[in-house]
């Protein structure tokens, strides 16, 4: 099904089996994904497995979210971008955030003991296949496209230095009857990849590099890439991140999932020497990703929004 604007964000396939490094179908995929990911920053991924979990992971959302709100707000966390938010007081748009997530113990004690005195080892075992699922086809992904720019060599290196971080999102019922509500403004995200899984309830809209805005239409079995900043930089700006938004209509309430592939804090990120030449100066001084994080949220908190890599790569 097409789009309003007639352009539909490119889907690919990775639900083969045989999906091995080296064979016909690896290479033919990672061709695909170079494309997609030069000409939008991301793609819609087919991934069958995902289906296994569907029902698993959107039931378990609602258990987590039809929690009382005092019980969630016990998931603090002294980094900002960990623990519960309500983004707009409202119930507009909350959300759960965890690190680390692909470790069961991360999620079993840094949120579902805090959430359940008693614990729930059905909700710490559901949102821990999940993310070893999508931490499966990420690294799948993110090991095409360093062998594509010919940096393979690093595969290890990165993910090695991969914090996976998980969030969860319930986009509530926009109260305006049914008129389209912002529910997240316009951004890139600032990690390496992110892999994005949603329920029935449409609402994600992408940027194409003419300005066009395209709204996503997974299907259940797909995920939505995007490339964050992080993985542009260190690709030294051969792939430009993503601009997206979300923009909740109708009557249903919104859920999503992510796993974002960050830089672990301590890591600097550096762009390989194979990608810095004569030709192609480096365009982002080495960073740390936590202290751009802790960086980018103090701007934020006095209403600037608008720090990137690129402006953060000036000052240090
Ligand atoms: O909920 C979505 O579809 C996207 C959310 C998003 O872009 C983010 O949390 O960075
Ligand atoms: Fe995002």
């Amino acid at each position: 099904m097409r789009s309003e604007s007639g352009v539909r964000l490119p889907v690919i396939d990775f639900s083969k089996q045989e999906l091995k490094p080296g064979s016909p179908d690896w290479d033919f995929t990672k061709v695909q994904v170079r494309e997609a990911l030069e000409e939008y920053g991301g793609f819609e991924a087919l991934f069958d497995k995902v289906l296994e979990v569907r029902e698993a992971v959107f039931g378990a959302m609602e258990e987590l979210f039809d929690l009382p709100l005092p019980t969630k707000q016990l998931c603090v966390s002294d980094k900002p971008y960990c623990g519960y938010h309500d983004a707009t007081e409202k119930l507009l748009r909350e959300s759960m955030s965890v690190d680390e997530a692909h470790m069961f113990r991360n999620i079993d004690e840094g949120l579902t003991n805090i959430l359940w005195a008693q614990g729930n080892i059905s909700f710490s075992k559901t949102m821990v296949s999940f993310t070893q699922i999508a931490a499966g086809l990420e690294k799948t992904i993110r090991r095409m496209v360093l062998e594509s720019f010919g940096v393979e060599k690093y595969t290890d290196e990165l993910n090695d230095a991969t914090n996976y971080h998980l969030r969860a999102i319930k986009y509530g019922r926009p109260p305006t009857g049914g008129e389209p509500t912002v529910g997240a403004g316009v951004h890139t995200d600032k990690g390496m990849i992110s892999v994005l899984y949603q329920n029935e309830v449409n609402g994600l809209e992408i940027r194409t590099k003419d300005g066009e805005w395209i709204n996503i239409k997974p299907s259940p079995k797909s995920f939505v890439i995007m490339i964050g900043e992080s993985l542009s930089a260190w690709l030294n700006g051969r792939l430009s991140p993503l601009y997206h938004r979300v923009v909740t209509k109708g009557n249903k309430e919104r859920y999503s999932i992510i796993l974002f592939a960050n830089p672990r804090g301590g890591y600097r990120v550096k762009s390989p020497e194979e990608l810095v030449d004569d030709k192609n100066g480096l365009l982002f001084k080495p960073f740390d990703y936590e202290e751009y994080l802790q960086y980018y949220f103090a701007q934020a908190v006095l209403g600037d929004f608008s720090t990137d890599l690129k402006v953060y790569c000036n000052t240090i």
